[in-house]
């Protein structure tokens, strides 16, 4: 599907499926096109081209969508009208009755504020009652554009709580997010949309494993790749002579394979890169190895660490945006003037010391 908005590329060529049973979060950073995507889905924009489809049909052409579908776009209420009230006036074209409200009042946690005017809910509490106003048909399918915005952590778990159980019951949900944490322990399927198109589209347990090796993700192999893949960091004042120790290993548990065997995705030039003045980064799966040589060649370690792959990186690796704890630029070695603060290297081998 593709949408344009005069001039402005809202979404292009996007295309991805949502699986029955699952939870699929739509990811991208803001203005990516997540809105307009769910806008077209629930029939509330024409695409410029292409199409989305719920069972089979266009949004507009279900039967009794209200049934089928729960949406939330926009948290929306008449400030001075009591919770209840507002999702009575919502259950009404929908032939659905006052017990159904008090259920969903209940499902989301408002039963006991359902009597007072929506003016004087928190934003959290308002994003509550608009997935009460969703659940009223007691739908199949949950489109969610970032129901996350405005819970506290509290409320934030009992969202995850909700939709795992929703799943697990093989009902269906959709949700967008620009906060990668709010949803990470919860979706099945990951969609990352930047910049209007589908960058990735993955179950979550491929992206916790590290095994997303996307054509993209190779492109921007480096320091963002070790976030999205994982990796080893490893410290030590004898990084040089740890690195070619290391190096040498590789090549020799390596010969003999085919290149394409021996090479490590999206890391050329080698498993081991120099990152800092005694800092190292190694593939997922090395720490043991840096153990037994350092040991075996009585080199002090100053720090060895994995770190897991994560969505998060992943997100950060496709989009380009920067992570909040970023990882710095590859080390290109001191500086030829001046700098005295990167302490020059020693430069011995094992059999000298
Ligand atoms: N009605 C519109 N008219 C013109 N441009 C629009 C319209 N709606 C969205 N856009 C543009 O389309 C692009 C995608 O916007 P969209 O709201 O879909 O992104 P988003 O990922 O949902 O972002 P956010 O998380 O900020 O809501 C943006 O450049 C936006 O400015």
């Amino acid at each position: 599907m593709t949408k344009r908005y005069r001039r402005v590329h809202a979404v292009t060529d996007v295309s991805f499926s949502v699986q029955r049973g699952s939870v699929t979060g739509f990811l991208g950073p803001n203005g990516s096109g997540k809105t307009t995507t769910l806008r077209v889905l629930l029939g509330l924009v024409a695409p410029t081209s292409g199409r989305a489809l719920i069972d089979g049909r266009g949004y507009r052409e279900l039967p009794d969508p209200a049934r089928l579908v729960g949406a939330v776009l926009e948290p929306v209420a008449y400030p001075a009208r009591a919770a209840v009230d507002h999702l009575r006036a919502l259950a009404l074209p929908m032939r659905v009755g006052p017990r159904r409200v008090d259920e969903v009042l209940d499902a989301v946690g408002l039963a006991d504020v359902a009597e007072r005017p929506v003016g004087a809910f928190s934003l959290g509490m308002r994003q509550r009652l608009a997935l009460a106003g969703a659940l009223l048909g007691d739908p199949e399918l949950l489109v969610l554009d970032e129901p996350a915005n405005g819970l506290d952590p509290e409320g934030i778990r009992w969202l995850r709580d909700f939709l795992r159980s929703w799943a697990d019951e093989g009902r269906t949900a959709l949700l967008s997010s620009h906060v990668l944490a709010e949803v990470t322990q919860v979706v099945d399927q990951v969609v990352i949309i930047d910049r209007g198109r589908v960058a990735l589209n993955a179950p979550m347990t491929e992206i916790a494993a590290g095994r997303v090796t996307t054509a993209e993700l190779r492109a921007t192999a480096g320091p963002l790749t070790d976030v999205a893949q994982g990796s080893v960091t490893v410290r030590t004042p004898h990084a040089d002579l740890l690195a070619e120790l290391l190096t040498a290993e590789h090549a020799s548990r390596t010969a003999g394979l085919p290149d394409r065997l021996a090479d490590l995705p999206g890391r050329s030039g080698g498993p081991v890169r120099r990152v800092g003045p005694d800092e190292l980064r190694l593939p997922p799966g090395w720490a043991e190895l840096v153990g037994q040589v350092a040991a075996r060649h009585q080199i002090p370690l100053v720090e060895l660490h994995t770190r897991e792959p994560d969505l998060e990186g992943v997100f950060f690796a496709l989009t380009g945006r920067p992570a909040s704890g970023a990882e710095p630029e590859p080390y290109a070695g001191p500086e030829p003037h001046g700098d005295t603060s990167v302490p020059a290297q020693p430069r011995h081998r094992a059999a000298d010391r």
